[in-house]
């Protein structure tokens, strides 16, 4: 199996070696603001080369050649500054990113990390609710993990969540927001989704994991997928209450026989919570 990454915010950062001093340099201009920093090597750059003609043109040197030694002084104090500058620029980059990777995202699958989604489905989920527009959220649960773990090792396991997260991934739209919820549980919020709509996708999912070919040291793998649905409706006043109704309904995937999708308790009000059971 290879490893696979998944779409934004889930993208793959460039660790740039970054040598000691740059830290040092970067506190230094945090201190002094980027300006004011490049404004005085430039001012150091300067003064070194004014000294350094005004000592050649007082000495036995001809003027030509003084100012031909104070202008590749310039020239090369102008490019030290800038390269000094980019490696900065990359540096201030490439730890921001990390500090924003390892924020947000779940080190094993790149798939949000459960924090991070809580934080910002919260904000979804109350504007929804605040302009009465739809939105819908799944969980979903490998089923039997422990087995896998058990016959092919735990690296095995790591690897099939991987390939299960980047499956889903490939099943969403870019505004669903998926994250690692736990173990191997997965959630995902649907904006702008109405229950039918959500349903609809959580069996995507489900056929999709199905259709996994996964291969481990020359031995075949299948795996399955539990999903529960729930759709915001008017009782729901917090959105643990919605993801309540979705663990709900998950709980009732998997005493149904797993590798199916249910829906949560009033999510299609007179119609059967359950779909395509193919146990
Ligand atoms: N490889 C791997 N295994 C994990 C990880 N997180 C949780 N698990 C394993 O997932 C398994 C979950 O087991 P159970 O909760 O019994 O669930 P299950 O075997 O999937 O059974 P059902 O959910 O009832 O279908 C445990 O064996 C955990 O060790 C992980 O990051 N990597």
């Amino acid at each position: 199996m290879a490893a696979r990454s998944t779409h934004f915010p889930f993208m793959l950062f460039n660790e740039i070696d970054t040598p000691r001093w740059l830290p040092l340099l970067g506190q230094w201009i945090q201190r002094l603001g980027l300006l004011r920093t490049w404004a005085l090597l430039c001012a150091g750059a300067l003064l070194l080369c004014l000294g350094l003609a005004g000592l050649l043109l007082a000495g036995p040197t001809g003027h030509l050649t003084a100012a031909l030694v104070a202008s590749g002084m310039a020239a090369a104090c102008a490019a030290l500054c800038g390269y000094l500058l980019l490696r900065l620029v990359q540096h201030i980059d490439s730890t921001q990113r990390g500090v924003l990777r390892h924020a947000t995202e779940d080190p094993l699958t790149g798939t949000l990390n459960r924090r991070y989604f809580l934080e910002l489905v919260e904000r979804e989920w109350s504007r929804a609710r605040r302009y009465d527009m739809s939105c819908a959220l799944l969980l979903m649960d490998v089923d039997h993990f422990k087995r896998v773990n058990e016959r092919f090792g735990h690296r095995c396991g790591d690897q099939v969540l991987r390939e299960i997260a980047a499956a889903s991934v490939e099943t969403l739209r870019h505004a669903d927001v998926l994250a690692r919820f736990g173990g191997e549980e997965f959630i995902v919020f649907l904006p702008h989704t109405d229950p039918l709509g959500a349903l609809d996708v959580a069996e995507r999912m489900r056929e999709r994991v199905e259709a996994l070919q996964l291969a481990w040291n020359g031995a075949e793998l299948r795996v399955s997928v539990s999903l529960g649905v729930a759709a915001l409706h008017p009782e729901h006043l917090t959105l643990d209450q919605l993801i309540h109704d979705a663990d709900d309904a998950l709980a009732v995937a998997k005493s149904a026989g797993r590798n199916c999708v249910r829906a949560g308790a009033g999510l299609l009000p007179g119609k059967p919570s359950m779909m395509n059971n193919n146990n």
